[in-house]
């Protein structure tokens, strides 16, 4: 029988007196990414909508892909534990009230406009080439950790685009890779310790010292960066690369640095505070993406071959992949996008219900939290009984399924990824880049995954090799 469209959402099975669902969110990553998994079968079977109860908080958890794309579209403001990020990325679009989120996504826009990110194609052709040139002495030699090799190629192609400027000392930027991945710790324990949720306990404390201290770090970094890119800018001495389009090429920070000159829109600090969540929202995205996608390509030699076939086809040998093969290169996007879906690197995103909210069989009261569960919808029965499975195929005929209710991997609504068309464009030439050159072999079930804010793979050194294509 339905339920009544006023009551509440039923219990997520497994709450304990008191605490409620408390105990289930406690250990590392591994096991969150677990309960994870189980979270959308049992959201599922009560019919895609959940509530679960952390000792006093209340939450919602939605998998149903109508109910998950009104939450998206009427509700803008996002779950305040997004807070959690200020220090790290002040008032950046990720965290920010609607009201400030909306003007700055209009200024920075233009910045992720398609006429910028051509220009940056020679950055992502450099790097790939420079990946493929490292990656040679791992051909033929068996399973070894891509996975840092992709973090720090992520890396460079970020600070080139970003802040014009690479790491040139790779000392330095194991450093910046090791203190994102300890402020990303700190976070998720900020957020699973819920006696520490409020400013005034967290205030006290030695998970806020630790990070304080990786912030310390974070921000030096990319103070550095921005002062120097500053007097270089202002000190006309700033070298304009222009490629043969004739459009400038323009890292991020350059036309931040504009808009803060022409219309005092942005201030140093939020400056850097943008730049930071740029670098880190493209290093814990990308290098995550590329490794799930060879990893399957490794695992399906079929699919793999299909890949190379048309890599062939569109670039010949060894030429640079230029904007216009990225759209030629279909099958290679389906790839992409049947990997994002099995993999999301985002399997959650959170909301702040403000006020009542209809859905299909309920109407939410205001709420701090409701998780719409991205990996739910991509594993919904919607998807066929071959939901489970890796097929890039089903991507070649769109009008098939509706993918834009149940698809999110960049976000749903409107507060969705900004750097959406520039991952896409960078993952598919360095995948170009890698696959013409090598052959992957790999046995994507043996990768251990965990969730820390974003899904990761455990380090690839079992279950991944490479071989050189004669
Ligand atoms: C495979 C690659 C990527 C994936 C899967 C991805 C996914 C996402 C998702 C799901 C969100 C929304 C998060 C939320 O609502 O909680 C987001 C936001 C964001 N992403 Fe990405 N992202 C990717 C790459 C990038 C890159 C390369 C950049 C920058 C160059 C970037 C910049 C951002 C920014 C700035 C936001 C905040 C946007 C806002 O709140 O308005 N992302 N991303």
């Amino acid at each position: 029988r339905q339920r009544a469209k006023t009551a509440e959402p039923p219990p997520l099975p497994g709450a304990w007196p008191l605490v409620g669902h408390l105990p289930l969110f406690f250990g590392d990553g591994y096991k969150l990414w677990n309960r994870i998994n189980n979270m959308v079968d049992q959201v599922c079977d009560v019919g895609g909508i959940a509530k679960i109860n952390l000792g006093p908080v209340t939450a919602y958890i939605i998998t149903d892909p109508d109910d998950c794309n009104t939450i998206a579209t009427t509700c803008m403001e996002k779950d305040p534990v997004y807070e959690f990020t200020k220090p790290w990325f002040g008032e950046s679009l990720i965290a920010s009230r609607y009201e400030v989120w909306k003007n700055d996504y209009k200024l920075l826009t233009p910045a992720f406009s398609q006429i910028i990110l051509n220009t940056f194609m020679d950055v992502f052709n450099s790097e790939s080439r420079k990946l493929v040139k490292e990656l040679e002495k791992h051909a033929g030699k068996g399973p070894f950790d891509l996975f840092t090799y992709l973090r720090h190629n992520a890396l460079n192609i970020l600070c080139l685009t970003a802040l014009g400027v690479g790491f040139t000392d790779s000392n330095l930027a194991s450093d910046y890779l090791h203190a994102v991945k300890s402020t990303f710790d700190t976070l998720v324990e900020r957020v699973l310790k819920i006696w520490w949720h409020s400013p005034y306990t967290f205030a006290w404390s030695k998970l806020k010292k630790e990070q304080d201290g990786y912030l310390k770090i974070l921000h030096k970094m990319s103070d550095a960066v921005l002062q120097k890119r500053k007097s270089e800018m202002f000190g006309n001495t700033c070298v304009k690369k222009t490629i043969t389009t004739g459009t400038k090429f323009k890292p991020f920070v350059d036309i931040l640095l504009e808009l803060s000159v022409e219309n005092g829109a942005f201030n140093d600090e939020q400056i850097r505070a943008q730049v930071d969540l740029m670098l880190v929202a493209g290093q814990e995205s990308t290098p995550n993406a590329l490794l799930f996608t060879m990893a399957l390509l490794g695992s399906h030699p079929d699919v793999q071959e299909r890949v190379f076939s048309e890599i062939q086809e569109v670039l010949g040998e060894d030429r640079d992949v230029e904007k216009m093969d990225l759209s030629r290169l279909q099958y290679l996007e389906a790839v992409v996008k049947e990997s994002l879906r099995l993999f999301p690197i985002a399997p959650l995103i959170g909301r702040k219900l403000e006020r009542d909210v209809k859905l299909k069989n309920y109407t939410l009261s205001p709420s701090q939290h409701c998780i719409l569960l991205i990996y739910g919808l991509h594993k919904h029965p919607i998807w066929g009984p071959d939901r489970h499975e890796f097929k890039p195929e089903r991507w070649l005929e769109p009008s098939k399924v509706p993918f834009n209710l149940v698809y999110g991997p960049f976000g749903l609504g409107r507060r969705q990824c900004i750097g959406k068309t520039y991952a896409m464009m960078s993952m598919k030439t360095t995948l170009a880049y890698v696959i013409r050159s090598y052959r992957i072999k790999a046995d994507y079930t043996k990768m251990r995954l965990k969730y820390v804010v974003t899904l990761n793979p455990d380090n690839a050194e079992y279950y991944i090799s490479i071989e050189k294509r004669t």
